[in-house]
Formats: structure tokens, sequence, C-alpha cells
């Protein structure tokens, strides 16, 4: 909690101002119970109308004035409290934003909503509760303290008796409730999570008929957060009835004893009256300072949440080198053993900076120790294109992940461009690239729009241009408002081959030096599929194409197929010299012959 209290400094003048004006309440709550004393043993009992009038009038303008004070105060801390959440969930979103694919897994989506919302409106609540109860609390203590021993000091000792007894109580509330509030946020987090499957897996729900079972786990994870939620509730309703009757029988003892002081005249009975309002206050405000800490509990597990992500430190991050040059062997001269390659542009590639270089490259995932990568060597000049073929499960997203560094090599380097990935800046590294992910992304908004996630200048010259090579121009001219027909969140009211050629269409508009498609042709018809090589053959110019595609026909033009088998490159070469010297290659073009000859 007090790692987060920086995100109160830039509202330290308003904080301020509302323990100042809380002070102003409490000084005058404090004031008028020895007024009323005043008004009784002298207004009352002296029948002196002037006076009582006089001491009703003072006593009217300070509570109007502690009730402005405590409106305002309230207000203030409320906007201390609500630009402090607002600051945090800002910090939150932007480590998150830093986060690597990999911790971003870790945690997962759902708790990463929950932390960004419902824990920070917990840590919010109880800074309001601090701002105000934390000043007035240890006031109104205080002060009752002083002005019940000024009234009558031996009497005074009743609040010696109550004020343990409060507190233990309150303790025993905390110890009980304490592993309750944890378990309530992850409950919290398994219902969001549940949410939002049921949500997003509409469709397969309803087409295998599982909306009984998705419901169950709905009502499941539903019944378990209110079970918790219940049992926290049931324990904390105890404290508001046990607190009065501490209180009451606080009072109980004061007139008790206090009676017998009145009647050997210690104390006066307008007195007796302020003294009881002034133990009211004192146990008020134990009460009060007792509350913070049921819910600070709440508060700290909320904190802990929040900042196990602000402590992130992202695993990909710029360097220090991110300006530094670091050369591969491919920018000096390309290494063609290695790749074995021998098609006509290798002259031509002899000075050229490869776009695309992998040395020894390793990969494996954090929480494995089984390569999923192992030693891939290759490298993609200007002008080429590389696919990327194999087995499902072989590596091939993997492997183009590491270009645009969403994972980080375990071995070896990536370069693009003759830089190492790791020593160049993020922003910059991804500027070169055109990336077509294997599921197709869409967000909600016009055609334009999503195209001009690739080039936020973008005329619509050129996303027709664009929309033209991905084949895309055809659907997108029948729409009824063209560029501006509205695309639905995910891109649910187009085909899954339009939504494929759109995002295809969102790399191609920002004319990257290197391509990446991953699997993305699979979803087109054959006709299509082959028109959209042809259009993208022409604009690509000296781009490089890095493709993985499960179809040999897509890839049989390609400069050079690398062939991926368990994440080891087991050939490389171009279709005619893989199919006579690749095994594995051999394998699945025989198998993608035979399934053809089955359907046909
Ligand atoms: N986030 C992850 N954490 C751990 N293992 C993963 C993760 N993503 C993929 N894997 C594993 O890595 C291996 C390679 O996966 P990858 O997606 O690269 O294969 P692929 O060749 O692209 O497969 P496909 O053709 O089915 O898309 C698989 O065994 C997969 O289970």
């Amino acid at each position: 909690m007090i790692e987060l209290s920086r995100y109160l400094k830039p509202f330290r003048w308003i904080v301020a101002v509302s323990i100042f004006l809380t002070f102003i309440q409490c000084l005058t709550q404090l004031y008028l119970p020895k007024l009323m004393a005043d008004m009784v043993d002298v207004g009352i009992v002296g029948n002196d109308m002037n006076y009582i009038i006089t001491i009703g009038l003072v006593m009217l303008f300070l509570s109007a004035v502690s009730m402005v004070s405590s409106v305002a105060a309230g207000y203030y801390a409320s906007k201390a409290s609500a630009g402090f959440s607002r600051d945090l969930r800002r910090d939150i979103y932007t480590k998150v934003d830093s986060l690597s694919l990999e911790e971003f897994e870790k945690f997962g989506t759902s708790t990463l909503v929950t932390r960004t919302t419902n824990d920070v409106n917990q840590i919010q609540n109880v800074l309001i509760m601090l701002l105000r109860i934390f000043v007035m609390s240890p006031l109104m203590f205080l002060g009752g303290v002083v002005m019940t021993v000024l009234v009558d000091p031996v009497l005074s000792l009743i609040i010696v008796v109550a004020i343990p007894v409060l507190f233990g109580f309150i303790y025993i509330i905390i110890r009980k409730c304490m592993p309750l509030f944890k378990q309530t946020q992850k409950k919290l987090d398994h219902l969001s999570l549940t949410l939002r499957e049921r949500l997003t897996g509409v469709r397969v729900i309803r087409a295998f008929n599982k909306e009984e079972s998705a419901n169950q786990n709905y009502r499941d994870a539903n019944a378990d957060l209110t079970d918790v939620s219940l049992r926290v509730n049931k324990i904390l309703s105890f404290i508001m009835p046990a607190m009065t009757i501490i209180m009451n029988v606080t009072v109980i003892g004061v007139l008790w004893f206090g009676s017998f002081r009145v009647a050997s005249g210690n104390i006066s009975v307008g007195d007796i009256m302020a003294f009881i309002q002034y133990v009211m206050m004192i146990l008020f405000s134990v009460a009060m300072t007792a509350m913070i800490f049921v819910f600070l509990p709440r508060a700290k597990v909320s904190a802990e949440r929040i900042i196990e992500i602000l402590d992130v430190d992202p695993k990909i991050k710029d360097s220090n080198l991110a300006g530094a040059e670091t050369k591969s062997d491919a920018e000096t001269e390309p290494d063609a053993e290695t790749e074995g390659i021998k098609s006509g542009k290798k002259s031509a590639q002899k000075d050229a900076v490869a776009r695309i270089e992998f040395k020894n490259v390793s990969f494996h995932f954090e929480d494995s120790d089984k390569n999923i990568l192992d030693n891939v060597s290759f490298a993609v000049y200007p002008g080429e294109t590389a696919a990327v073929i194999g087995g499902t499960g072989a590596g091939k997203s993997s492997l183009i992940n590491l270009v645009p560094r969403f994972y980080d090599v375990t071995g070896g380097s990536v370069f693009v461009e003759g830089r190492d990935v790791r020593e160049t800046p993020q922003s910059d590294l991804r500027q070169k690239i055109g990336f077509v992910p294997q599921t197709a992304v869409l967000f909600s908004g016009t055609v334009a729009e999503n195209i001009r996630y690739g080039k936020s200048d973008a005329t619509d010259e050129e996303i027709w241009n664009a929309l033209k090579v991905a084949q895309a121009d055809d659907f997108v001219g029948k729409m009824n408002d063209g560029l501006d027909s509205f695309i639905s969140q995910g891109g649910t009211n187009v085909s899954g081959g339009q939504k494929q050629r759109l995002t295809i269409a969102r790399a191609v508009v920002r004319h990257p030096d290197i391509y990446i498609f991953d699997d993305n042709f699979s979803a087109l018809d054959y006709k299509t599929d082959a028109n959209l090589r042809r259009a993208l053959k022409k604009e690509i110019k000296d781009a490089a194409v890095l493709i993985v595609a499960q179809r040999v026909s897509t890839i049989k033009d390609a400069d050079k197929i690398i062939v991926l088998d368990n994440g080891a490159v087991v050939g490389i070469g171009t279709d005619d010299e893989l199919m006579k010297s690749c095994q594995v290659y051999q394998e699945i073009v025989a198998s993608q012959q035979m399934s053809a000859e089955v359907d046909v």
C-alpha cells in the first residue's frame, strides 16, 4: 500500500485542503457538546431565555460550519482518490502494454482486467475512508479524551474499559475476514474468466449444444463468488450491532456512575449530557478507525495484486544498445552454404544485407526446457519470398514470432537488416514489418480505420490499392458504405476469408520492408490465393516475405522453402531442390497429393 502512496503526490494540495477542512469540522463538533452543557446548566437551570437563544444561534452557526466543512472535505478527498485511481489505472495499462506475450499469457486477460478495474476501485474506496476517517478519528479521539477528562476525570475512567473491549472485538473480525478477502478477488477473477470464455466462445457453445454446461460453469463461478461474499458480509454484519451494544452499555455505565457523581455534586446535569456525547465521539472514532482496519486488508490484497503487475520487469524491452550496430554475417557476406540456395538471385544478393537472418536460433517457452526451435539458420534477402512449412506444432508460428520480437530467442540471434532485433528499438523494428497473424483480428470501426492501423496517414487511394492486392476491393466495393462500412467488434459481420484479406490489406498498406504471413492463405480458395500471391509479388519489390503455409501449392514458387520438423530445419531450398533432397518435404507433398486425390 505504501508503495502506491506516490500516486497521491500530485494531489498533495487537494489532500491538504481536505485535511484542513476535516480539522475545522472536528473542532466545531468538539465544541458543540460544551455549548449544550452551558445551555442546560446556565440557560435552562437559570431560566435565562436570552442566553439560550444566543447559545442556540452559536450552535446553529457551528453546525452549519461543520456541515459545509464536512461536504467540502468529502469532495476534495473524492477528487484526490479519483485522480489517484486514474493515474494508477493509466500506469497499470502502460505496464500491461509493455509486457511480453509470454508475461501477458502468464497473468491471463481476465485477471489483468479485474486488477485494472475492481482492484483499483477497492483501493480508491479505502483511500476516501483513509483521507476522511484517518484524519477525523485521531482528532475526535484526542479531543474527546481531553474534554471528558476536563469535564470529569474520574468518570472518564469508563472509556479505559470500553476501548479495549471494542478493539478486541474488531481484531477478531479482521482475523476472520482477511483470508476471505483474498478468496473474493480470486473468485472474481474466475468469474470474469468464465464470462469471457462464455461470450467469446458463443458460436462454438451453441454449435455443440453446450449452453447448459457453459451456463452451469458460469452459475458455479457466480455461486462461488456469492458464497465467499456472503461469508464476508455475514461476519461484517456483526460489526455495527456489536459496536452499538458496546456504545450503549458504555452510555448506561456513564449514566449509572454519573448519577452518583451528580448526586454528590461533582458534576452538573449539563456536563453529564456533554460527557455522554464526548464518550460517543471517542467510541465512534475508535470504531471508524477499526472499520478502516477491516477494509484495509482487502485493499492490501488488491494493492499486492496491482504491485505484482507494476513490478514486472518486462523481459522484452529496448536495450541500451538500441542505437548500436551489431552486424550479422549476412550483412557482409550471405552464408550461402548454410542455405544451400542456388537460385539466380544469388549473385545480386552477394552485396545485399539480408532483410531477415536467423543464426543458430534456439527457442523454448519459459515454462518448459524443451526446445521449440533448435539451431535454426537461414536468411531472406530483399525481393525474396521464403516459406516455412512443417507439420502441426513444428514451430512455424514460434519462428516467425521471433522476427517482430514477440518472443526473444533463447539461443543464437535473429537479425533484421543486419541488426540483432534485441538491439533495435521495438518501434523501429515493427515499423519495418507488415505482420499478418494466424487469427485474423479486426477492431470495431470502419474498413478504412482498420486498414489505417497499418499506416495512419494512408490516403483512400492507397487503401484501395492495398485492398486490391489483398483481393478485398471487390467485396468492400459492394459494401453499402465502401471504405466507411462498419466492421463490428471482432469483425463478426464479415466472413473468415474476407476478414483474412482485410488483415492482409492492413499489412500491405504500410509498404513494409518485411512481410510476415502466418498461415493466412489457407482461409482463401485456391483462385483467390493464387491471385493474391500474384498481386503481392508485384507489390513487394525489394521487400522480403516470410510466409507460413500449410498448402504446398501456396509456396511452390517461393525462392526458398524452409522445412521444419520438430523445431529443426531439415531442408532449405526451392521446391525442385527439396523434391530431390528432403524426405520430410517429399512426404508433405505426397500426403497433400493423396488427400487431393481422395477429395476428387
Ligand atoms: N504460449 C505457449 N506456451 C507454451 N508452449 C507453446 C506456446 N505456444 C505454442 N507452444 C508449443 O510450441 C510448439 C510449437 O507451436 P507453434 O504454434 O509454433 O507450431 P506451428 O508449427 O505454428 O503449429 P500450427 O501449424 O498448428 O499452427 C507446440 O508444441 C505448442 O504446443
